[in-house]
């Protein structure tokens, strides 16, 4: 479908090389001016945003962030060395039995870039807060569309709506260490979509094929999984090594090489699984949903070939206004949700098989199958079925939070855990959560009237006060996921199963950012030592 719908509108795209600079440069300058001075709004059309357009590359060339990582490498890797010279022996945690039966929660025993996660404030991307990257990363108005996430036309005492950035300005930071300038995250956008064209614009056919075979009925994550393990064929680490050609000093290239490829094909990836469990819905063979196009940036595409824009099949039927939403809604979570530094089971497992040098397709599929865990990345769906299933048992009646904390304390009595609260390392509410609830309460004649939304808000006032009197967590205040799936789910993406899908699109930016570190820096492969009973209780006994 893909080639069809692109080649009438390469030929739309084709007008003269200086009207292209020129609106280049216009975008360019609405990044530089003040946010009182950019437009808050632009709709969402169906126009390529002119920064993306093939002849317009003077101010990106895609190779930019891979010459900034370089540039990056010897000072880290000089810090690194005289750590491991100098500094070895410096105690950094105790472990006790306690940790080694308690998943090492807390343990200080792993090293990570990106990002880190404070108890109390929540997630730092190379030290800045989600409103700080919203403040200062390159968002959508690089594209030549508005700055700010808002729908016209919205009450005056809605929320003032937070600025966008896009996941590319993320990865740039994540990778390089630094925030890109808005030509260094269009440079990010125009390496993914090159990545794509240099594939015909479309999936690897054997990949397409392997995800055609699967039963329908698959899980969405392990039909992400599969594609994204076929993708492995391709994999520039994977050959390098096996000719022997590569020195351990140069491993961060290819993984660098093979991090954008996986990155690249995520929208597609995620718009065949999509395409799949619509079809199992509705008893159908899978079609494509959406188009994807080298003149649009990443989250958009994802948004298109999940059927959520005008130039696709626009399956929910969503206006213009709710399109342009949800495509905010997007780089929005995938912004955020991009890492949570690195024990968290997807980080975590895809660090440590990388650590034994498998390709960063192996790698983050094995991350990806750690994010479809329940109390990992599944919570945001279990906590959409929990909410269903409230709205459902309390009918038509007034929802009152004595009947609501009623629910939650016949859910814990059934010795269960409440979705979407407490958190292995946050002591406080989530900020990714706050990021979430801040974008529907900036529209509220969208979700006003959503009683999901409106008991996913009144569950956050509520849950925390159960969980307290409970007495068992040590953290009763919402996590991310209390958010999101209901956010997506307010614009029709009502198969639970899928938001992981869309959680594994974001969280590859991180671990695979790190991979390419853990390669620069030569890490060594992860084998801590176990101990069975017997020795631990020998060691228990002194
Ligand atoms: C993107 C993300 O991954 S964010 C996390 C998403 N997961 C969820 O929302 C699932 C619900 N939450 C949980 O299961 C947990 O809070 C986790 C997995 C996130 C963290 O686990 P832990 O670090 O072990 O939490 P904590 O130290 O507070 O656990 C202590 C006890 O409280 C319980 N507890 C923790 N959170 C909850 C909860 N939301 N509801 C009920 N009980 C809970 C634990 O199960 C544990 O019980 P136990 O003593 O019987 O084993
Ligand atoms: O940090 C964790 O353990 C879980 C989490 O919130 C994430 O991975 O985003």
């Amino acid at each position: 479908m893909s080639s069809t719908l692109r080649s009438p509108l390469r030929s739309r795209l084709r007008p003269s090389l200086s009207s292209l600079r020129r609106s280049l440069r216009r975008s360019l300058s609405t990044v530089v001016g003040t946010a009182a001075n950019s437009p808050l709004h632009s709709p969402l059309t169906d126009a390529a945003p002119s920064s993306l357009r093939s002849e317009s590359t003077e101010s990106s060339d895609s190779s930019q962030m891979k010459r900034a990582v370089a540039a990056a490498i010897p000072e880290k890797r000089a810090a690194l060395q005289s750590l491991r010279r100098d500094h070895a022996a410096v105690p950094l945690d105790t472990l006790t039995v306690g940790s080694v039966l308690g998943g090492m929660r807390g343990a200080r025993a792993l090293f990570w870039g990106g990002t880190t996660l404070s108890p109390e404030q929540g997630i730092r991307f190379h030290g800045l807060s989600i409103e700080q990257c919203q403040a200062q990363l390159p968002g959508p108005e690089i594209l030549g569309e508005g700055a700010g996430e808002s729908s016209p036309g919205e009450s005056a005492d809605a929320l003032s709506p937070s600025p966008q950035f896009l996941p590319e300005s993320m990865l740039w930071l994540l990778m390089t260490g630094r925030p890109p300038s808005p030509a260094e995250a269009l440079s990010v956008t125009r390496l993914l979509n090159e990545r794509i064209e240099s594939q015909g614009g479309a999936l690897p056919p054997e990949v397409s094929r392997a995800m055609r075979a699967l039963p329908r009925d698959l899980h969405p994550m392990t039909q992400l999984s599969v594609g994204l393990s076929v993708l492995q064929r391709n994999s520039q680490f994977a050959r390098a090594y096996e000719q022997g050609k590569l020195g351990k000093a140069d491993y961060w290239a290819p993984t660098y090489e093979d991090a954008i490829t996986l990155i690249a094909n995520l929208p597609l990836l995620a718009g065949e699984v999509y395409s799949t469990v619509q079809a199992q819905a509705t008893g159908t063979t899978p079609q494509p949903l959406g188009q994807w196009r080298a003149d649009r940036d990443w989250s958009y595409n994802l948004c298109s070939l999940l059927g959520y824009t005008a130039d696709s099949a626009n399956i929910r039927g969503l206006t213009a206004e709710q399109q342009r939403d949800f495509v905010a809604l997007m780089r929005l979570y995938t912004g955020i949700h991009a890492d949570h530094e690195g024990g968290n089971v997807s980080a975590h497992t895809t660090h440590l098989v990388g650590s034994a040098l498998a390709d960063p397709f192996l790698a983050y599929a094995a991350g990806a199958n750690g994010l479809a865990g329940p109390l990992h990345g599944l919570a945001a769906q279990e906590v959409v079925r929990f909410l269903e299933s409230l709205q459902r048992q309390l009918g038509g009646e007034k929802v009152t939070d004595s009947l609501l904390s009623d629910q939650l304390w016949a859910l814990l009595r059934a010795g269960q855990v409440i979705p979407g609260y407490g958190h292995a390392v946050l002591r406080r509410a989530d900020p990714r959560f706050t990021a979430m609830l801040r974008f529907a309460q900036a529209r509220p004649a969208e979700f006003g009237a959503d009683p999901h939304v409106q008991l996913m808000v009144r569950l956050s006032r509520v849950a925390p006060a159960v969980l307290r009197e409970h007495g068992r967590c040590n953290n009763p205040h919402p996590n991310v996921d209390a958010a999101s799936g209901i956010l997506f789910h307010h614009y029709g993406v009502r198969e639970l199963l899928f938001f992981t899908v869309i959680f594994a699109c974001s969280r590859a930016l991180g671990p695979l950012a790190q991979l390419v570190w853990d390669r620069a820096y030569g890490l060594p492969i992860e084998r801590p030592k176990s101990v069975d009973l017997g020795q631990l209780m020998k060691l228990a006994r002194g």
